[in-house]
């Protein structure tokens, strides 16, 4: 019988044991002293609920809205690369769970299944996340491919200029499958490494040149709303607005990146706050539990975004599994609704919870 798992952090034991050492490790790892990484778990730990008692609570509504989609709670499936690395079937599997728990999927650039396979196992609400690699005619084909397919939003990650030291990587001598929407156009091999090296093929391949002027070349090669993923500072988010972009994701990349960068819950309202509802903010970054979700909603994210249990989910269970984590965040948000006096979504305010800095100020 199937070990009863009661929490999505259960789920990343299992993937351990299942899965390739490399594999496991590159998907669980951070950057360098892996600081950011713990952070973004604790951060939220250091956060409190101030629930409110005798509201009706009979019936919690979590659905919302996503640029304008309804789905069934805020919570979109964050972009992460290669699920064939996790499950044979890959990203077709997540999108089906996407699909049956009626959330979004955001399909990574380095996605081992390809983005028409995706569009046509199910009928998933997809965004499409992008990469700007020197050569810009794979981005330009890529992002046309997606579009007539039927993705509704380009998910632009700009703090990938290079990629992050990630010290088990380098170890497990960590290499990159061939991605097949890349097939005919780019070789993952690198020319300074007989192996696809994930650090050399994206240290190569990447364009690290690609800055804020370069918003309105992704414009003038599609129709499609722009995310752009990878704010931490309110100075940057007003850049965003200043380039029009349609909405924001603070996210530090799941502490891969830049190690000692901030928890991602500790700058969400920073950033709320420079953008004044002017765009959705959406937030990434050690949501493992449905009052993660609240915490998030209650400084001001219209969504969160949910990375590494999705893949250990996939990898312990396949598309079933991805759908218990999913259902299980939602379920744990329903409940923390109830026990806070939220009956929906648009009551959970900022009077809801305490962060760190407020208890700071208190002091004072
Ligand atoms: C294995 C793995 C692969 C990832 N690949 C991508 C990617 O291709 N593109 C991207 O924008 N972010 C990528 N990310 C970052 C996620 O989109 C997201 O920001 C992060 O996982 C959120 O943190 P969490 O894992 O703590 O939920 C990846 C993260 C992981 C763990
Ligand atoms: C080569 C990049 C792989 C996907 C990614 O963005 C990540 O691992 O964080």
């Amino acid at each position: 019988m199937a070990e009863e798992i009661v929490n999505v952090n259960e789920f990343e034991e299992i993937a351990r044991r299942v899965l390739p050492k490399a594999f496991y490790d590159f998907i669980a790892g951070g950057a360098e002293d892996k600081h950011t990484l713990k952070e973004n778990v604790e951060a939220f730990r250091r956060m409190t609920i101030r629930p409110r008692v005798l509201v009706d609570v009979s019936r919690i509504n979590m659905s919302t809205t996503i640029l304008g989609y309804n789905v069934s709670s805020p919570l979109m499936l964050a972009p992460t690369g290669m699920h064939q690395l996790a499950h044979p079937e890959g990203e077709v599997a997540t999108a089906r769970a996407a699909a049956a728990s009626k959330v979004i999927m955001v399909l990574s650039y380095m996605s081992t299944c390809t983005v028409e396979e995706v569009a046509s196992c199910c009928d998933a609400i997809r965004f499409y996340q992008i990469y700007i690699y020197k050569r810009r005619d794979i981005a330009t084909l890529l992002v046309q491919r997606a579009e007539s397919c039927g993705y509704k939003a380009i998910v632009l990650t700009v703090d990938t200029p290079r990629l992050g030291r990630r010290e088990a990587d380098m170890k497990n001598k960590m290499t990159l499958p061939q991605l097949r929407n890349f097939e005919g156009l780019l070789s993952m091999k690198v020319a300074s490494d007989k192996e696809a090296n994930v650090k050399a093929f994206t240290d190569e391949t990447f364009d690290a040149s690609l800055n804020w002027k370069d918003i309105s070349w992704l414009r003038s090669i599609t129709k499609l709303p722009i995310l752009v993923k990878g704010i931490l500072t309110a100075e940057d988010a007003i850049k965003a607005l200043e380039a029009s972009i349609d909405g924001i994701i603070v996210s530090n990349h799941g502490a891969r990146q830049l190690d000692y960068s901030p928890a991602t819950i500790s700058v969400l309202e920073e950033i709320v706050h420079a953008v004044k509802g002017a765009v959705p903010v959406f937030m990434d970054g050690g949501v493992r539990r449905g009052t993660d979700i609240f915490k998030a909603l209650a400084l001001g994210a219209q969504a969160v975004l949910i990375g590494r249990p999705v893949i250990y989910g996939l990898a312990a269970r396949g598309e079933g599994g991805v759908r218990t984590v999913i259902e299980m965040l939602k379920n744990e948000l329903e409940l923390t609704m109830a026990l806070s006096g939220c009956p929906a979504v648009k009551d959970i305010t900022r009077h809801h919870v305490t962060t760190e800095r407020d208890r700071l100020q208190s002091k004072i």
